[in-house]
């Protein structure tokens, strides 16, 4: 019995893979690769390129293999370009994971860990967040993912489709041995924008908003390593197969760090110059978003161990300086 994990050649679903892989499971990938790398996804795993909104090719896979659980990281994920192409979010997001459900619900496969977000929270009501806080997008994005979460909560009641959202809050890093890591195009993300810099790929970066009411000016952001988020996937997978009820779980290191911070970190980390520039803030940011993961770390027995902003970014940057064009368009 396989494990189908869904965006699997993207940045988190191919670490989840890794993961997978280390502990003896069997995987198979199934992605669209429209941002999603062949060349994250292991020789020895196969790979179906397909679309979730492709149900005769998700009948394919579920009728070719034989499939225990989904792991489901396939969505486009781009904050500002929800605001401007809403129906984009809506039709990939929302009727693509519908599409998963269904096909689910016909070949009766039972289990999906949902990748979801901190933006399903909206502006926090308090610091840390926790599940039962207040849950008000301000994009499309965090909507249509909120959505997905009440679809699920629907088919389990419906169907017995059991499922665990797991909302993340700055997923970063890369795999401690350097060979697969984060490589977006466009990239939009903090560190990896930052790390371009210290590279020389970029003359520097724009810090969006120096005015937010935080410590010295700059959003506070909660930043956890892609492995350890890979790691609650797997546990999350294993208490669902366990009997366990479906629910939700913020994943983030409880800690936040400043974008100034975060700069800082990377020059000591990688010893170079870094640039910067303060700009106009971005549309959208809330000032601060810190996890309260201790629902995690007491159902799941999670613990977090690359949970040091100096080690995210150290494995960063070691993928970051082995392969300085990424996967190289692949
Ligand atoms: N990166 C973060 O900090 C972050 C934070 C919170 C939530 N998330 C969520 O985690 C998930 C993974 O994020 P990521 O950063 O790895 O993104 P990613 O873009 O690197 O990976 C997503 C993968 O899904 C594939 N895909 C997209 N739509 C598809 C479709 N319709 N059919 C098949 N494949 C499809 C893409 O090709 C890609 O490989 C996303 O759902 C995202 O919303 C990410
Ligand atoms: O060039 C840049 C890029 C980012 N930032 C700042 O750095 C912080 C982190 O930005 P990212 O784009 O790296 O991450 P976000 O916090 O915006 O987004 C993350 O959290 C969101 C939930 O709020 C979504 O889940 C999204 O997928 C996920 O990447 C923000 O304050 C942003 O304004 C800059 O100053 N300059």
């Amino acid at each position: 019995m396989a494990i189908l994990v869904c965006g699997g050649a993207g940045y988190i679903g191919s670490h989840t893979v890794a993961r997978l892989l280390e502990k003896g499971k069997e995987v198979i990938v199934f992605d669209n690769l429209q941002k999603g790398h062949r060349e994250a996804v292991p020789e020895n795993v196969k790979l179906c390129v397909g679309d979730l909104r492709d149900k005769d090719a998700l009948d394919k896979v579920f009728s070719e293999n034989k499939i225990e659980a989904i792991i489901d990281f396939a969505a486009d994920s781009l904050v500002g370009e929800s605001v401007t192409e809403p129906l984009k979010y809506y039709n990939n997001n929302m009727y693509g994971t519908m599409c998963l459900l269904e096909k689910m619900k016909e070949h009766g496969i039972k289990y999906i860990v949902f990748s979801s977000t901190a933006a399903t929270y909206g502006e926090p009501e308090s610091i840390p967040i926790m599940e039962t806080d207040r849950t008000m997008p301000t994009n499309p994005y965090g909507e249509t993912k909120l959505s997905v979460e009440k679809m699920l909560k629907w088919s389990d009641n419906a169907y017995g489709i059991k499922y665990t959202a797991l909302r993340y809050f700055n997923a970063a890093g890369a795999h401690i041995d350097g060979h697969i890591g984060e490589d977006h195009s466009p990239e939009s993300h903090l560190i990896p924008i930052i790390l371009e810099v210290a590279l020389g790929k970029r003359e520097k970066i724009f810090i969006f908003g120096n005015d937010y009411p935080t410590e010295d000016g700059t959003c506070v952001r909660d930043y956890i390593h892609v492995t350890d988020l890979a790691d609650a996937h797997i546990l999350a997978l294993e208490r669902l197969q366990n009997g366990e009820e479906s629910t939700v779980f913020n994943l983030g290191n409880g800690k936040g760090f400043s974008v100034k911070e975060v700069i800082e970190v990377a020059r000591k980390v990688t010893g170079r110059t870094i640039t910067v520039e303060e700009a106009e803030r971005r549309a959208g940011d809330p000032a601060v978003l810190i996890a309260s993961s201790e629902k995690a770390v007491k159902e799941l027995g999670w613990k977090p161990e690359y949970n040091s902003l100096e080690r995210i970014i150290e494995s960063a940057w070691k993928w970051h300086v082995n392969n300085p064009d990424g996967f190289g368009g692949k």
